[in-house]
């Protein structure tokens, strides 16, 4: 069995492939990093290291790399795949997917079978997306073909890697826990066997419980942090005003998912729990900057700090530490985040109000943009006596 899996990060290295190589797939790495290309090819393997106790390890052997560039290599890779998965990032899935379209149209062309296309990244309806891209490659006969054959379930993927700075360039330390849902009702033909892998008939709870609670959380604790200049996770975690606004926001997120999804009201309680509790392993040291990565995507209109804000409003759920999360990522000024200087850009020469109406999925005048200026007075609070 082979699988393809384009991004050979944290996530990619530190979850995805070692679960398909742990399930039998000899797996292929398409990234466009040429070190790391190199080196998997050289290597063919890396070891993975969990952030507990004794810090034990795993060899994942049995791996090689794809440079993205080479996109015939990566369509004769697809054309004769078992699984196809990805964990580059939301914004990289159009950059992909001419690549994932030419494997398909050689695939359907070579021995046409079906396929499985799993995006595993941070975003509601991933797969779905990563599809309107691929297909927007295809011809229309192609494209009437792929419907029957390519499947492309949404899937929901939860394990804390943070970015890596280890002399050995592959290995990865990640945390413990980990979880991969996977929408049954999109997958075509023989459901791929891999252990840890969840397969439901409606990824929606799963998908939204995971993002508004763990996204939301760490969003929350990222960008309260580094406006009280902490610099990582498990730091921000130790001040009582970031902890307190962190498990603030996810009891107003937890009362909209129990709300919107009937979830049992104490179990949700202690998944809020197990999840502030992830956040505080000292031997993760997951930075700051890493998890406000891109505040643009993250305060988009269906993200975890504006979708669930807004639907909170809708339901008469007042949230207030939503609010204050998305003042302190309008404020986000990490100079090496592409998306955070140009927000800056827009504070500094066009002033608050044009900035939250420009950076932010909040729709004018909603009365949401009501509480972010409230809380952004409480943010300046904080700041002058940090
Ligand atoms: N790190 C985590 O804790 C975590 C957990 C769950 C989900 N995710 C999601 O997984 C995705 C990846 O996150 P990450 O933390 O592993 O990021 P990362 O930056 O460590 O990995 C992304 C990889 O994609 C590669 N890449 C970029 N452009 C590419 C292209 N055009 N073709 C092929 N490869 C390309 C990069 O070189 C990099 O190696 C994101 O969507 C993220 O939200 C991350
Ligand atoms: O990957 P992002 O930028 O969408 O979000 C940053 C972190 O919240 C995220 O990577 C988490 O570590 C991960 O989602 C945990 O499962």
């Amino acid at each position: 069995m082979l699988a393809v899996h384009f991004g050979a990060g944290n996530i990619g290295r530190g979850f995805i492939g070692q679960l398909l190589r742990q399930a039998g797939y000899e797996v292929v790495f398409v990234d466009v990093n040429t070190a790391l290309v190199d080196e998997l090819n050289q290597r063919k393997m890396y070891h993975v290291q969990l952030a507990t106790a004794g810090n034990p390890q795993s060899v994942v052997e049995g791996v090689r790399a794809i440079h993205g560039q080479d996109v015939e290599a990566v369509a004769a890779a697809i054309a004769s795949a078992d699984l196809v998965t990805t964990a580059v990032g939301p914004n990289v899935l159009g950059q992909i997917s001419g690549a994932i379209a030419a494997g398909i149209a050689k695939r359907l062309a070579d021995n046409p079978r079906p396929l499985n296309v799993i995006a595993c990244e941070n975003m509601i309806g991933g797969s779905a997306k990563l599809k309107e891209h691929v297909f927007a490659g295809l011809s229309a006969e192609l494209q009437a073909q792929a419907t029957e054959l390519i499947g492309f379930p949404n899937a929901a993927v939860d394990r804390i890697v943070p970015i890596q700075q280890h002399e050995d360039k592959l290995l990865v330390v990640v945390e413990p826990f980990f979880e991969w849902v996977v929408d049954r009702s999109q997958l075509v033909g023989d459901v791929p066997q891999i252990e840890g892998v969840t397969y439901v008939d409606d990824l929606a709870p799963y998908i939204e419980r995971k993002l508004f609670t763990v996204n939301t959380g760490h969003a929350v604790i990222a960008y309260l942090g580094y406006q009280l200049g902490l610099k990582t996770i498990d730091e921000a975690m130790q001040n009582e005003k970031v902890a307190k606004a962190a498990r603030g926001a996810l009891q107003e997120t937890g009362a909209l998912l129990v709300a919107k999804y009937g979830f049992d009201e104490q179990a949700h309680t202690q998944y809020i729990e197990k999840i502030l509790a992830r956040f505080t392993n000292p031997l993760l040291s997951d930075e700051v900057v890493r998890v406000g990565r891109s505040p643009l995507r993250k305060l988009s209109r269906h993200d975890r700090l504006v979708g669930p804000a807004l639907e909170c409003m809708e339901r008469g759920i007042s949230p207030e530490h939503l609010g204050l999360a998305i003042a302190a990522a309008l404020l986000f000024d990490s100079p090496e985040d592409e998306e955070a200087v140009r927000i800056q850009s827009d504070l500094k020469l066009f002033g608050w109000e044009y900035a939250l109406h420009n950076n932010t999925g909040i729709p004018a005048g909603h009365p949401l943009e009501e509480v972010v200026r409230r809380q952004a007075r409480l943010m300046q609070e904080w700041t002058s006596t940090k």
